[in-house]
């Protein structure tokens, strides 16, 4: 697994998606997501991964127990690099996550590295207390939900880059810090609220940064690509 930005691919469907990498000569790490493996199922990963790209299988899995293991156990043979649960599914769901991960990773074959979702981008402090009752701060609730990851063994987090060195200080350095809701300075924020710039991610303590429509959204998506990574890496 690289640590370039990860390209969200939002996209409706397959010729979305190749028409979109066609800008690109050079291996990605790319975030395939509910939108487009609804749509076009396992098929999707197989194909991307044939151009040499790693990939984020978001499919964020919150659901009891039983029913996350069988479906990691069966998500682990595409060999992806990073999955994903929402952390709100408790200690014993992502135990069970990981476990159906192990047995479902093919002899020989690296496991794909598993992280929760703490508190989505999209969501406020207001929000979270008035909708999900959880009276803490976001920054405490995110932290709570940090903690029980590690506690279940995962190998870190989704959060946002306002909680990244927090959760690095608590967690530890390697524990890792998936930041989405990346934008360029100026740039549309849409739905997300929890925003940060690339070099804000990088100073902030994010292991990794998730970047959708700032780049797939361009006029000049390769252009757009560029000055993310030249952020993130501090050029
Ligand atoms: O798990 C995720 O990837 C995720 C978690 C989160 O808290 N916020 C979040 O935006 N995401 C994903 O990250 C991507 C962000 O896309 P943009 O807002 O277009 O950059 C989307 O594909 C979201 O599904």
């Amino acid at each position: 697994m690289n640590n370039k930005p990860i390209i969200a691919l939002d996209f409706p469907g397959e010729h979305e998606v190749f028409h979109f990498l066609q800008h690109f000569q050079e291996p990605l790490f790319v975030k395939i997501g509910m939108e487009l493996y609804l749509q076009e199922g396992p098929d999707i990963v197989r194909k991307v991964k044939e151009q040499g790209h790693d990939i984020f299988l978001d499919l964020k899995l919150h659901d009891i127990p039983n029913t996350v293991k069988s479906a990691m156990k069966g998500l682990a043979h595409l060999g992806v690099d990073l999955v994903n649960v929402h952390a709100a599914g408790g200690i014993q769901m992502m135990e069970a996550a990981l476990e159906g991960l192990e047995a479902g990773t093919p002899v020989g074959k690296k496991r794909a590295k598993l992280i929760a979702v703490t508190q989505l981008t999209s969501t406020t402090e207001e929000q979270m207390k008035s909708e999900q009752q959880i009276h803490l701060s976001l920054l405490e609730s995110v932290l709570h939900y940090a903690k029980i990851a590690k506690q279940a063994q995962l190998d870190g987090v989704v959060c946002s880059v306002h909680e990244a060195k927090m959760i690095a200080n608590e967690c530890g350095e390697e524990f890792l810090r998936v930041t989405p809701g990346i934008r360029l300075a100026g740039g549309d924020v849409h739905d997300q609220k929890r925003i940060a710039t690339p070099d804000g991610a990088r100073a902030d303590g994010s292991s990794l940064i998730v970047v959708g429509r700032a780049i797939t959204g361009s006029r000049d998506p390769l252009a757009a690509y560029k000055e993310v990574c030249s952020l993130w890496e501090g050029n």
